[in-house]
């Protein structure tokens, strides 16, 4: 079976900085995989590198057995490969069904045959008000769907987030630190929609987490990072008893783990 997103000895320097350094892997369709990793492991930078967002130094990046176009950030989009958004950074004073609508025009009007055509620009528009509906409903956000993203709770902002990149239609939703500032009740809110998005929705997802109980629960393969490098690759169980990934942690999660 072709992999879905498959790494090939990916590296990217900043000067002297191996912030990623020869990573290989492969991960089937239809999973859940944790990314893991001390700070300035290389999590973000390989994020940014799979999504198009920065170049990668050498390698390659295969998704769905064809190779990204290096530093074409929506080439990987518009193949259903997205990462959450971070919705409040966008356009604070709009509210949820409209920052749905945009993020689904966002992939639906990145074709250019269709900007030439007014017809199937309008019937996008109308594309990303059904989707937008649904998505409302599916995460539990209709409640305040006319509300402006900036008035709402923090936790509410980060589901939104997540809820953009599903309104893009995703293959593979690339959610990074989705639980990162959210206190207990909201992280258990957030690992709930991201299981109901794998098992009711058919996305697989790559998730980055600095919080490991959450992630070992979540997901069913971690990949472990540190200096740039897999130090650890297999289920949360094993990756838990690897001395790799004990002594990258020693001192700093090590206990969570
Ligand atoms: N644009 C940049 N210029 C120079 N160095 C960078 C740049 N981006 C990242 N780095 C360095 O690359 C290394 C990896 O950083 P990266 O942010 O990818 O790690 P991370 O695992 O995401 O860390 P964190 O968990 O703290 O977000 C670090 O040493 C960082 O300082």
């Amino acid at each position: 079976m072709t992999a879905q997103l498959e790494l090939r000895n990916l590296s990217r320097h900043f000067g002297g900085i191996r912030a990623v350094d020869g990573v290989s892997f492969a991960i089937a369709p239809g999973r859940i995989t944790g990314l893991v990793g001390p700070n300035g492991a290389g999590k973000s930078t390989l994020f940014n590198v799979v999504t198009g967002t920065i170049r990668p130094s050498g390698g390659t990046v295969l998704f769905e057995g064809r190779p990204l176009a290096a530093g074409q950030p929506g080439a990987m989009a518009r193949r259903g490969l997205i990462r959450s958004f971070q919705s409040t950074m966008s356009w604070p004073e709009l509210g949820v069904r409209r920052h749905l609508e945009q993020a689904a025009l966002l992939r639906a009007l990145a074709a250019p045959r269709l900007l030439l055509r007014r017809g199937r620009i309008a019937e996008a528009r109308r594309r990303a008000a059904r989707l937008a509906d649904d998505i409302l409903e599916f995460t539990g956000l209709a409640a305040v769907a006319e509300a402006p993203v900036a008035t709402l709770p923090y936790g509410s902002q980060k589901i939104v987030g997540v809820a953009m990149a599903l309104a893009a239609e995703p293959t593979l939703l690339l959610a990074d630190e989705p639980a990162a500032g959210l206190n207990g009740a909201e992280t258990l809110a957030m690992e709930a929609l991201l299981r109901r998005i794998h098992r009711e929705r058919g996305v697989s997802l790559v998730v980055v987490e600095h919080d490991l109980p959450m992630i070992m629960r979540l997901c069913d393969r971690l990949i472990a990072l540190a200096d740039g490098r897999v130090i650890a690759d297999g289920t949360p169980a094993e990756v838990r008893r690897s001395r790799h990934f004990i002594e990258a942690y020693l001192g700093s999660d090590a206990d969570a783990a």
